[in-house]
């Protein structure tokens, strides 16, 4: 639902979410407006050119993605996501205030991304956490993902993770809160089109099993 509100994933899961968000669908603009009557064009301004940039940037990524596994031009324009145009994008803007309990508490509960990838700034407090399976060096364990400033993180969603293969991993992450900063962050998330099936590219497939069944 675009607007304002929490996450719904929330409802499902024993511990409390500790978050607040803001969806952007298409324009921020009918949103902004109920929120800030008085002050939202500069909000709608930064949402719409950093949309636009980011946009480009995913495409451009999923692009060079497929050609490192193995596609040429010709082909990256038949499969699913070759027309960039036809690519959705949603933005999700998460805040999640400084808690008294943050033992008790999450931001946001474990999950993938559905979609192709995400791209997810970060304000200067950390609090993004991915899954590192177990290996050598111990169990499956969370891991806290290093803020870099000045850099975005690019998640891997689900889909990627189908239309690879299974070469492109999906991450299970989750967000935690600490007790004396607020966290911000944005998501940017990249979705095929509505109109097309989305199953492991069939150029990665010749000769093997594809390992997941296509998805409407
Ligand atoms: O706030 C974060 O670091 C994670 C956000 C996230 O995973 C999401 O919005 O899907
Ligand atoms: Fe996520």
């Amino acid at each position: 639902m675009p607007g304002y509100g929490g996450v719904p994933s929330a409802r499902f899961f024993p511990k409390f979410t500790w978050s607040e968000g803001f969806s952007i669908t298409s324009s921020p603009l009918e949103h902004a407006q109920k929120l800030w009557p008085d002050d939202y064009s500069s909000f709608c301004e930064v949402i719409e050119e950093y949309k636009k940039i980011t946009r480009q940037l995913g495409c451009r990524l999923m692009h060079i993605m497929l050609l490192s596994l193995g596609l040429t031009e010709e082909e990256i324009d038949h499969t699913a996501i070759g027309d960039s145009n036809k690519i959705l994008t949603s933005m999700h803007l998460n805040s999640y205030p400084a808690c008294p309990n943050p033992e008790r508490a999450l931001g946001l509960v474990p999950h993938t991304d559905p979609g192709l990838v995400t791209i997810l700034y970060q304000d200067g407090v950390s609090g993004l956490q991915v899954l590192r399976c177990k290996d050598g060096n111990g169990p499956a364990r969370w891991v806290t993902v290093p803020l870099i400033p000045g850099t975005l993180v690019v998640n891997i969603g689900d889909l990627m993770h189908v239309l690879s293969n299974g070469r492109f991993h999906n991450v299970l992450h989750r967000a935690v809160v600490n007790r004396t900063d607020q966290r911000l962050s944005a998501g940017h998330f990249f979705v095929p089109p509505v109109d097309v099936n989305m199953g492991p590219l069939s150029l990665l497939t010749t000769g093997s099993q594809p390992v997941y069944k296509s998805v409407a």
